[in-house]
């Protein structure tokens, strides 16, 4: 499926962004990328979808490497700006991309717009739209598609809780029919109740990466955020925070 091998990006501030970045991500699996601020998670999936070029390392989906068309078409993305047409309309955005993508399946994109109850605004220009109906029809664009891999950064953000709720089941849902999903996130919760895997990343580097079960033993954590704290190395600056709050 999915190899990512010595991946490393530096910018030209002299930033190392990403460093021998190694992952791979197989069929029916998700893999959640976790991380603090400025830990290299956007760079990754930037390079992944050629939208910058990395210093070193290859990207590969099966044999497709990650310039070829082949793989553009294979990977869905849905990001976390919502950066969108916003003059088109919900389904002059879908039809959009689905002439970008060579790929239509209109039962398919009919029962999603049905999903996340926005039929009534496919008709309305995006720049009409709430910033959950942003995220839903950028969901919808993702989940059309005949895509292998579908990449996602903090896809639950914005969203009412229903949404989120079918938003989880779809995923499962298209894990289960043989897709791979990278997701990338704040939200720990979601990631340890979605993930198969998780890569813990700081300052550009991996620093864990295991199943959460795996994770949480090798780090004798029982929690999630103090999982985190641990090993991305923030814990030592808790003490320090503890105490601004303290006095705040
Ligand atoms: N275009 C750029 N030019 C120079 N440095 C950059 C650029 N984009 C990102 N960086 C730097 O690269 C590092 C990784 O940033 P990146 O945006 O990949 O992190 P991130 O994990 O996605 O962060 P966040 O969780 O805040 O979205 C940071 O030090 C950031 O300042």
């Amino acid at each position: 499926m999915l190899h990512i091998e010595q991946l490393s990006k530096k910018y030209k501030n002299n930033i190392w962004a990403v460093q021998d970045f190694n992952l791979s991500i197989y069929k029916e699996e998700l893999v959640a990328m976790v991380g603090p601020n400025g830990a290299g998670k956007t760079s990754i999936i930037n390079c992944l979808l050629g939208v910058i070029s990395p210093t070193s390392g290859t990207i590969q989906l099966d044999t497709y490497p990650n310039q070829s068309k082949k793989f553009k078409q294979l990977i869905a993305y849905v990001p976390d700006d919502l950066i969108l047409p916003e003059a088109l309309t919900g389904t002059e955005y879908l039809d959009f991309v689905t002439s970008m993508y060579q790929y239509e399946d209109p039962e398919k994109q009919s029962s999603l717009i049905e999903l996340f109850d926005i039929k009534g605004a496919m008709s309305e220009p995006i720049e009409t739209y709430s910033h959950g109906m942003k995220k839903k029809i950028q969901l919808i664009a993702a989940f059309m598609l005949n895509s292998k891999l579908i990449i996602l950064d903090e896809p639950f953000r914005g969203l009412d809780v229903e949404a989120i709720i079918m938003t989880k089941k779809l995923m499962r849902k298209y894990l289960q029919k043989g897709g791979s999903i990278l997701l990338s996130t704040h939200d720990l919760k979601a990631a340890e109740y979605l993930a198969q895997r998780m890569v813990i990343l700081s300052k550009g580097k991996i620093v864990a990466e295991g199943t959460i079960e795996e994770l949480k033993v090798e780090n004798q954590c029982t929690d999630m955020e103090d999982l985190f704290m641990k090993v991305s190395m923030l814990r030592d600056r808790s003490a320090q925070f503890e105490k601004i709050i303290e006095n705040f």
